[in-house]
């Protein structure tokens, strides 16, 4: 069968960014640049010219970019999205028979050729063009056309003044004759998100820990910390769930089966008779006293991330209204669920293979409208990895469509390709194995994945030294230093960061049980008590760091993320920078929590912008020492007294 069109002679391929052939999006923010790279070309030997169309996907007119060549067929283009919400981009391109016929006419005349013909075909071209053209520009490509043909073969200056006019290129590019071009065959697709998507700093609080001593705290007593919270520098606060929590198979401290009465059960064991998932455990307070404290955080400049947990208690209203969502075994129970090895006897998993899926997705997604409804635009999703992912691609669309604002953060630690599809089929953040990673080679070939493409482009990692259910044996033996240096790595390394607190600040660092990553008493199963004002706390620390992130717009995204070489495996060093070099960074960390390392570090200095032939000075934001520097610098730090260095570059002019 004869094509639709045969003369489309342009080929278009190897398109970046272009997830999966196109199946998912990609991730931006609200003012970020999106380049694209793509190769052209034609049989022969005529010129070929495109652009990059883009536009908002509630819109029907494209804005476009014409690409220009980088090297070998390959082109480039860039645009910026400036709205919230999703963008379509494709490529469109065709053979350039103007910019062809400039390049022919230009050797031959280079050549002493004849060249009369030429001219009228040139002529011909503009002429063309002129009707394609509107108002002025058609009169001028008219006046062109004329002046092109009265030019004589003998007038070799006025030759090639008027036929190589950089005016009429820069005309005849406005119109150029795309009777053939070839549209690249899909419209690739882009989620953009506001800015905290990109750049946020999470504290992990839970209220019931915020009361008098012996009480269970409410969000009255909760508010009181907040002022604390921001003033640490944060700006998302996350709780674990805050509704009523089952007393069926509840557990008791330290995760023990055999709770005793006065035990309040784990958060995430959701739902009894008070309710499920739309409810507030009554102990924290009510609907009312939660919208005033997502109110007042708003107030100190923090967004309230709420925990989605799809799970419930045995007490769970759904258990009884819809049995049909959990999978019964041939004795009639329930199998509690389970992220092995971990054990949760306290919970249900919810069956995404239900007969009854339809009304199930409405059910869940209906959870976060309400919460939505109540102010919440952050949620921190508990386990995804263990529900569907049609589920979370549906329900994510749905709701961004709606409420292009809301942010999800996907708590998933699994295999990466795992982590990776629920990033593609909507997650906004991403946890990270940077828990676990805390060797330089560890840092070093992590980050280089994730800054990577196609990585960079879907994937934005939120990475946190702690977690209520990850002591790391690092944090468990490393003392005070061990918390410093998680803590500068993560506040640096990743544009997105967080702490479970107050466990962080005071460096708690007991576990359950020697090998065990789980908490002494953790706080998961009990409330707790802690001492904010202990000499031990890395507080100060902490504010210190995040203000510095604040400050310093280069720590506030990843893309620049560069390692650079260092004479010592207990030392690490990278940077950071914005485009135009007006802000760098250079960060020095010591690994070692228990001895002082010194070393080398030898910096690539074309990537920070630096003149290798010069000195420049840094300035340590964290001590406040200033250093003159050069392309191999020693460093010497005490993790005892300060283990990192956060340098800001001022080169000297
Ligand atoms: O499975 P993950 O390591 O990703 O952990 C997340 O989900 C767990 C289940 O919701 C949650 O576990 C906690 O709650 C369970 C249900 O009440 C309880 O049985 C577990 O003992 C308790 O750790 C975990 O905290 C969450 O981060």
């Amino acid at each position: 069968m004869l094509p639709a069109e045969g003369r489309r002679r342009v080929q278009i391929e190897g398109i970046s960014p272009e997830i999966d052939g196109g199946r998912f999006p990609i991730k931006r923010t609200v003012g970020e640049e999106v380049r694209v790279e793509v190769d052209i070309f034609a049989d022969g030997h005529d010129v070929v010219n495109g652009v990059v169309q883009y536009r908002p996907e509630t819109s029907y007119e494209w804005s476009e970019v014409l690409l220009t060549p980088i090297v070998n067929d390959r082109w480039q283009a860039s645009f910026t999205v400036s709205e919230l919400g999703r963008y379509v981009y494709t490529v469109l391109a065709w053979v350039d028979h103007f910019i062809s016929w400039r390049r022919g006419i230009a050797k031959k005349i280079a050549a002493g050729q004849d060249v009369s013909v030429d001219i009228l075909i040139g002529a011909q071209f503009v002429e063309e063009a002129s009707d394609r053209a509107t108002g002025n520009d058609s009169v001028q490509l008219k006046t062109w056309a004329a002046t092109l043909r009265s030019i004589q073969q003998e007038d070799a200056v006025i030759l090639e003044q008027k036929i190589l006019s950089p005016d009429l290129l820069a005309l005849m590019n406005k119109y150029p004759d795309r009777k053939y071009a070839t549209t690249y065959d899909k419209e690739l697709a882009i989620v953009v998100d506001r800015e905290r998507a990109s750049f946020s700093t999470w504290y992990e609080l839970f209220p019931r820990s915020c009361g008098e001593p012996g009480k269970h705290g409410t969000f009255k007593d909760a508010q009181a910390r907040l002022p604390y919270i921001a003033d640490l520098g944060f700006d998302v606060l996350y709780l674990p769930p805050i509704h009523p929590i089952g007393f069926q198979f509840r557990k008791g401290k330290n995760n023990t089966t055999t709770p005793e009465p006065d035990d309040v059960g784990v958060p995430w064991g959701i739902g009894s008779e008070a309710g499920g998932h739309k409810a507030i455990h009554p102990d924290l307070g009510n609907i009312t006293d939660f919208e005033e404290f997502v109110a007042k955080a708003a107030d100190y400049g923090m967004e309230i991330a709420l925990d989605l947990a799809y799970q419930c208690s045995p007490d769970h209203p759904y258990v009884k209204e819809h049995p049909e969502w959990f999978l019964h075994r041939p004795d009639g129970t329930i199998q509690y669920a389970e992220n092995p090895p971990k054990k949760y006897q306290d919970i249900y998993p919810i069956n995404f293979e239900t007969e009854d899926w339809q009304n199930l997705w409405e059910e869940l997604k209906s959870v976060v409208l309400f919460w939505i409804d109540k102010g919440v635009k952050i949620f921190r999703v508990d386990n995804p990895h263990t529900k569907a992912f049609p589920f979370w691609e549906w329900m994510i669309g749905e709701v961004k469509r709606d409420y292009p604002h809301v942010l999800f953060l996907a708590e998933a630690f699994t295999r990466p390709k795992v982590m990776y599809r629920l990033a593609k089929v909507g997650f906004s953040q991403s946890y990270t194995y940077f828990t676990w990673h805390n060797t330089k080679w560890q840092l070093t070939t992590y980050f280089e994945e994730l800054t990577s493409y196609p990585a960079y482009e879907i994937f934005r990692p939120n990475v946190w030294p702690n977690t209520p259910d990850i002591l790391h044996e690092y944090l468990q033996h490393g003392g005070r230093p061990a918390f410093m240096i998680r803590l500068a790595l993560a506040a640096t390394l990743a544009a997105n960061y967080g702490i479970y607190g107050p466990a962080y600040e005071v460096c708690e660092n007991r576990p359950v049980k020697e090998g065990s990553e789980e908490y002494l008493n953790s706080e998961k199963y009990q409330i707790r008590e802690w001492d904010l004002d202990s000499p031990y706390t890395i507080k100060h620390l902490i504010k210190q760091v995040n203000k510095i992130r604040r400050e310093h717009q280069a720590l506030q995204s990843n893309k620049s993320l560069k390692f650079h070489n260092t004479s010592n495996e207990q030392i690490i060093c990278y940077s950071k920078q914005t485009d135009n070099f007006s802000d760098v960074i250079i960060v020095v960390v010591n690994l070692d929590p228990y001895n002082t390392q010194s070393g080398v570090v030898s910096l690539q200095l074309h990537l920070l912008g630096l003149n290798p032939y010069q000195s420049y000075q840094v300035h340590d934001l964290l001590t406040d020492a200033y250093y003159t520097w050069g392309e191999h610098n020693y460093v010497e730090l005490n993790p005892f007294v300060m283990p990192a260095h956060i340098l800001k570059v001022n080169p000297i002019r």
